[in-house]
């Protein structure tokens, strides 16, 4: 069998399976591809919310990334939860070290966890320098949702013209494409994220489903488009891919826990042979 395109997840584990490495390697593994992890921190998590974490040790994150890299080889990475400023530290030097980033020949899709949707915490409030210096300069795409938009820009985004304007402010950060999610524009009909490469926007219209089971959607769209970007696939239609993997997610969710419930990508995976 031909080996498939492989592809590394930097990120926190979550308890409850919905959310973080979890749903970045079921994402992975349902798009075709072979997923590695780098885990940054295990959470104490469920449907609920998230009541504790601890952080892996800044160095033994960046031996992991090393050791897949010298002996598997990495194909495109993306990265989840970082946790704190010095776990985003040692992920830089790594990358830079296996030539992870828009300078090295690696794909590198940094996704700016800062909370889990209920809100709680996974970002140190020190670490957002770090995340906007250190890894926003070497990313190839990077995926904020309104939330970290906020955080990272001070952009309110509540319409196209606000999207756009936070688009163009977290291009100035370095990174080569910006995708902006709208998920969390609860007063539009649809959900639309915008694409920037710094010169033109791709608008990616959506449907938004009226449901709260939309655990592990950033994670899932992030690693969707980096299962396409190992493969070679041009930015536009793997983020174009993304988008339709997401929304076929998100109308498959499914209730569980007494919380929010997971998106799945196992609707790509149903088949009835065995
Ligand atoms: N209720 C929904 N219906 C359809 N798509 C959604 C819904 N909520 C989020 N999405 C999509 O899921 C992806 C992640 O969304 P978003 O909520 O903005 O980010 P995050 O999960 O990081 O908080 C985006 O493509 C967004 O458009
Ligand atoms: C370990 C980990 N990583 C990421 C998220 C964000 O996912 P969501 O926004 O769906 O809560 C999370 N809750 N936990």
């Amino acid at each position: 069998m031909t080996t498939p395109p492989t592809v590394l997840t930097i990120a926190g584990s979550d308890s409850g399976g919905g959310a973080g490495l979890q749903a970045d390697l079921r994402t992975f593994f349902a798009c075709g591809a072979h997923g590695m992890v780098a885990v940054t921190a295990v959470t104490v998590q469920n449907t609920i919310g998230v009541s504790g974490f601890v952080e892996i040790p800044p160095d033994v994150v960046a031996d992991q990334i090393e050791a897949v890299a010298v002996d598997i080889g990495i194909q495109a990475a993306k990265t989840g939860m970082l946790a704190s400023a010095d776990i985003i530290l040692a992920v830089a030097s790594a990358c830079d070290r296996v030539g992870i980033g828009k300078d090295g020949a690696i794909p590198f899709v940094v996704d700016p966890v800062a909370a889990s949707m209920g809100g709680d915490q996974l970002l140190a409030d020190n670490a957002l320098d770090a995340l906007r210096t250190e890894l926003f300069a070497r990313a190839t795409l990077v995926t904020p949702n309104l939330d970290e938009v906020r955080l990272l820009t001070g952009i309110d985004v509540t319409d196209v013209p606000t999207q756009k304007r936070a688009a163009e402010a977290l291009y100035a950060y370095g990174p080569q494409w910006v995708l902006v999610k709208g998920g969390h524009m609860k007063n539009v009909d649809d959900c639309m994220d915008l694409l920037y490469d710094g010169d033109q926007f791709y608008e990616l219209p959506g449907p938004r489903f009226d449901t709260g089971d939309t655990h592990g959607s950033g994670d899932t769209l992030a690693s969707a488009i980096t299962s396409q970007l190992a493969r070679g696939v041009p930015m536009p239609e793997a983020v174009a891919f993304g988008k339709r993997f997401i929304v076929r997610s998100v109308r498959d969710s499914y209730s569980l826990g007494k919380g929010h419930g997971p998106v799945s990508p196992f609707w790509r995976l149903s088949t009835d042979e065995v």
